[in-house]
């Protein structure tokens, strides 16, 4: 597999536009992207089960239907260089919405730093995912916070191409702000893409400023063919 590829994938996009982006839509979607080929291979990945340290069917929980798998540590070096990449990335971003938020954290400048925080707080467990979605399958709308720790921001790649591997299945998003009725965005993406959206909390720019609402994504329903995705969340899990 080409690991320079996958490095290439945490290309940065400027923080203003980064921002920008997030503020505007909930979402950005990075300028790289990985090659059908990359692609194969991380989705071959979700059958390698000594790769993970578990499963969970969704459906058992009342999450929606389909499978995902996390990833055990140690992790696959591509996929630790992507959640280092992408989360030094977007920590400068964190601290400018914590600031607007005027919350009292600071996000360390490395994923190191970040998870030995974690760590000391009992969460331990990885957190980056493979999700595989058959027809009929979905996700429904949820946060991914594993613990009181958790980043501001996730990742998500599509591995499969829409149209083709796959119809339905698309990606979503929908926020509620305080007495408004929710509103929701499908994010167009394309196979090897990477988005950024917000763990949980959104911003909204407001006449004086920003006012805060709440994102959940979820996977509207696969109508056929097979979807495989690769999830990165930087804080781990308790
Ligand atoms: O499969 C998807 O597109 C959504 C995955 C997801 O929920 C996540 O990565 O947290
Ligand atoms: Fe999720």
């Amino acid at each position: 597999m080409n690991i320079d590829a996958l490095q290439g994938l945490s290309a940065a996009k400027p923080l203003t536009l980064l921002d920008a982006d997030l503020v505007a839509h909930n979402y950005s979607v990075m300028p790289v992207q990985l090659d059908a080929g990359t692609c194969q291979t991380l989705s071959a990945w979700f059958d390698e089960r000594q790769r993970f340290r578990n499963e969970v069917r969704m459906e058992k929980y009342g999450f929606g239907r389909g499978r995902y798998r996390y990833f055990a540590y140690p992790l696959p070096t591509a996929i630790q260089q992507l959640r280092e990449g992408f989360y030094a990335q977007l920590a400068p971003l964190a601290n400018l919405w914590a600031e607007r938020l005027g919350l009292d954290v600071d996000w360390p400048p490395t994923l190191n730093e970040f998870l030995a925080s974690n760590h000391s707080a009992g969460q331990t467990k990885a957190t980056p995912l493979m999700l595989d979605y058959g027809p009929g399958d979905y996700n429904c709308l949820h946060q991914d916070k594993y613990g009181e720790h958790y980043f501001p921001f996730q990742v998500l790649i599509l591995l499969s191409q829409p149209g083709q591997d796959f119809h339905g299945g698309e990606f979503m998003l929908v926020e509620n702000q305080p007495r408004k009725q929710s509103s929701g965005i499908v994010v167009p993406l394309q196979r090897g893409q990477a988005v950024v959206f917000p763990n949980s909390l959104s911003l909204v720019s407001a006449n004086l400023g920003f006012k805060r609402g709440q994102l959940r994504h979820g996977v509207s329903k696969v109508l056929q063919g097979n979807r495989r995705s690769l999830g990165l969340i930087f804080h781990d899990a308790l």
